[in-house]
């Protein structure tokens, strides 16, 4: 076949709702599961979108050589056959943006899900669901929205500045911004309802409408980055106090099977200080996605009551979808996350699980037939991991208020926790090991802690955090946060050492001394380290709970070794009935930890005197 115009051209779409102008037809050449070659289609550029076959599947260039254009397609391509239609739309994967983005689930590519209720015949859970080949918008085009303007006719704007906002949910206000690649002076403001579609604003007697597009695997541009010095406080203590996340850093979570790394990115999602939170699955099984889809829009708003999905956005893999969706999806839902952070909002995207994205990468780097690196992977995993996880960032957003206002900074963030699921657990693997040199805070996950029901089961020995967000606790929270935060790590790590001597040489082997340190470890894992997320009052401890816990930790720790100095029997000591009262801490509001903290603290202290 030698012609650029192939005979099929008459069935594939002329134009699509998302904005993707028609171009170019060619042919498929060679189909190889989800990776096809095409022929007939120059001027195509490296992911650039095209949609193949009479049904228009949607997929991107992921080579080019010569005439020929190798494509990851999105969808099942099955029924593909050679010389069917090839088009090249000419703009890259774009993802919608705008009002009515909130409590969506959309898939890896943006498309909004059809979540089909209830059970098949058979009574498993249904899939979610894009019918094949669909282009639908992303956003509703009909919904109107009560665009409240920021701006008056006359002004100077550029790209950035604050236009106006609109009440999306009760949780979020919804900042329209001048787009990219757009000054000049406001000729018009159009308030009230308007559709994502219609002009709120025009500028230079240019239509601004409400709706955005960005090609999802380039970066938004912000005017300045700024230091990681002040946490995301996550409301779990052992994240907070031992190894903290700055807010626009990046933290990952490797555990093997059934550690909990789902349970802590949804507890994260629930309780941590973001505004907004995007929750990327890339589930393996259709049905731990349907899981995740199920629970989420039922997660209750710890802040106001409200559901949860009110500031939330889902990014889901279907079922359907091969595995070249999901390397699209880690993108779709990065580019909304810095969406809402030019707002200046303090974004949370939760990726779950990268490890799924990776092999993704595996799969069509073998189908490219590319020369394999380490297990398999291809030998730009990590700079693919690298580009994803330095999306994260605190930084000075484009554009001032540009309101009536003299125009002052906003400030944004991007914090990324993704989840790794090892093979085996075995942290040694490419994926663990390459995030592990991008993210500022590892969270290992023990089996054998999740076995003994230790939950959160982060591994307090191999866990690190490199942010030193101390100061911040320090200044903000509590003066000697940073001294208790150092005792309860090297204290922890104490009774690791004697731990193993007990295990070779038993109790006996220990002194007085060493026993008091055993039974404080003791305290600190149980008491202060676990947290039910299942525990209402437990399930998010603010940091202010957190610092008064550790500091009657500190003082009984003190008052046994006052009282071992003192000549009482260490076998009393450690077994003083009051010591029983400190797991009650966990049930403490916040509000009250620190007279809370007073109380228990004397009581405790005059039982170990008084032995
Ligand atoms: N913080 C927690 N509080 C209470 N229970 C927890 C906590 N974390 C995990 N669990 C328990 O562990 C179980 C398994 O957790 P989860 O499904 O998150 O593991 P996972 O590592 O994501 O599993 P998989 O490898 O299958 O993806 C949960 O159903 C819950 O019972």
């Amino acid at each position: 076949m030698t012609s650029t115009q192939h005979p099929a051209a008459a069935l594939t779409p002329t134009s699509s709702t998302s904005g993707e102008p028609a171009g170019r037809t060619g042919w498929l050449e060679r189909v190889a599961g989800p990776v096809v070659t095409a022929a007939g289609l120059p001027g195509v550029r490296l992911f650039d979108v095209v949609r193949v076959g009479a049904e228009g599947l949607p997929g991107e260039a992921i080579r080019i050589e010569r005439d020929l254009v190798t494509v990851q397609v999105f969808e099942d391509t099955t029924g593909l056959r050679v010389g069917d239609p090839v088009v090249a739309t000419g703009t890259p994967l774009l993802a919608e943006l705008g009002p009515g983005l909130l409590g969506s689930i959309v898939d890896g590519t943006g498309r909004p899900l059809e979540l089909l209720a209830g059970t098949t015949a058979d009574g498993a859970p249904r899939h979610p669901f894009v019918p094949r080949g669909a282009d639908p918008p992303h956003l509703d085009r009909t919904r109107r929205w009560d665009f409240r303007p920021a701006v008056r006719p006359g002004r100077q704007v550029e790209p950035g500045d604050l236009l106006g906002t609109v009440a999306e949910t009760a949780a979020l206000e919804h900042r329209v911004l001048v787009p990219h690649g757009i000054s000049g002076t406001v000729t018009a403001v159009h308030p009230g309802p308007a559709t994502v579609e219609e002009p709120v604003v025009l500028v230079d007697d240019r239509p601004v409408p409400m709706l955005r597009r960005w090609p999802v695997r380039e970066p938004r541009p912000v005017r300045a980055r700024l230091p990681l010095d002040r946490p995301l406080v996550t409301g779990q203590r052992v994240l907070d106090v031992l190894f903290p996340l700055a807010a626009g850093g990046s933290a990952i979570i490797p555990g093997g099977f059934g550690t909990g790394k789902t349970m802590t990115e949804q507890t994260l999602a629930k309780h941590a200080a973001a505004d907004v939170v995007v929750y990327v699955g890339c589930g393996e099984r259709g049905n731990e996605l349907t899981e995740v889809l199920q629970e989420f829009p039922e997660l209750v708003d710890p802040r106001n009551g409200a559901p949860l999905m009110e500031r939330t956005v889902l990014v889901a893999n279907t079922s359907n979808m091969p595995v070249a969706a999901r390397e699209a999806s880690i993108y779709t839902g990065m580019t909304v996350a810095e969406y809402f952070r030019d707002q200046g909002y303090d974004v949370a995207l939760m990726a779950d699980s990268t490890s799924r994205w990776g092999e993704a990468l595996r799969e069509v780097s073998t189908r490219l037939e590319e020369i394999p690196a380490e297990d398999g992977y291809p030998a730009y995993l990590a700079s693919r991991l690298a580009g994803f996880y330095e999306r994260s960032g605190r930084v000075v957003c484009l554009g001032g208020s540009g309101g009536t206002t003299a125009p002052s900074e906003r400030l944004g963030s991007v914090t990324v926790v993704g989840a790794v699921s090892p093979a085996g657990g075995d942290f040694s693997e490419p994926i663990t090991q390459n995030s592990l040199r991008l993210a500022g805070s590892f969270w290992a996950l023990d089996t054998t802690l999740a076995r003994q029901r230790h939950y959160p089961a982060v591994n307090w020995t191999r866990s690190f955090s490199q942010y030193d967000v101390a100061a911040w606790f320090d200044a903000e929270v509590a003066p000697d946060w940073s001294a208790l935060r150092s005792w309860a790590l090297a204290l922890l790590q104490q009774e690791g050492a004697l731990q193993d001597v007990v295990q070779l040489l038993g109790m006996e082997a220990l002194a007085p001394e060493q026993r008091v340190v055993l039974r404080t470890g003791q305290l600190l894992r149980q008491v202060f380290l676990q947290q039910s997320s299942f525990d209402d009052r437990d399930a998010s401890c603010a940091p202010r709970k957190s610092v008064a816990m550790l500091r009657v930790l500190h003082e009984v720790h003190q008052a046994m070794t006052a009282a071992l100095g003192g000549g009482v029997d260490v076998g009393r000591l450690v077994t003083c009935p009051e010591l029983g009262l400190l797991a009650g801490m966990k049930q403490w509001d916040a509000d009250d930890a620190d007279t809370e903290a007073g109380v228990l603290g004397d009581r405790v202290r005059r039982a170990l005197a008084a032995l």
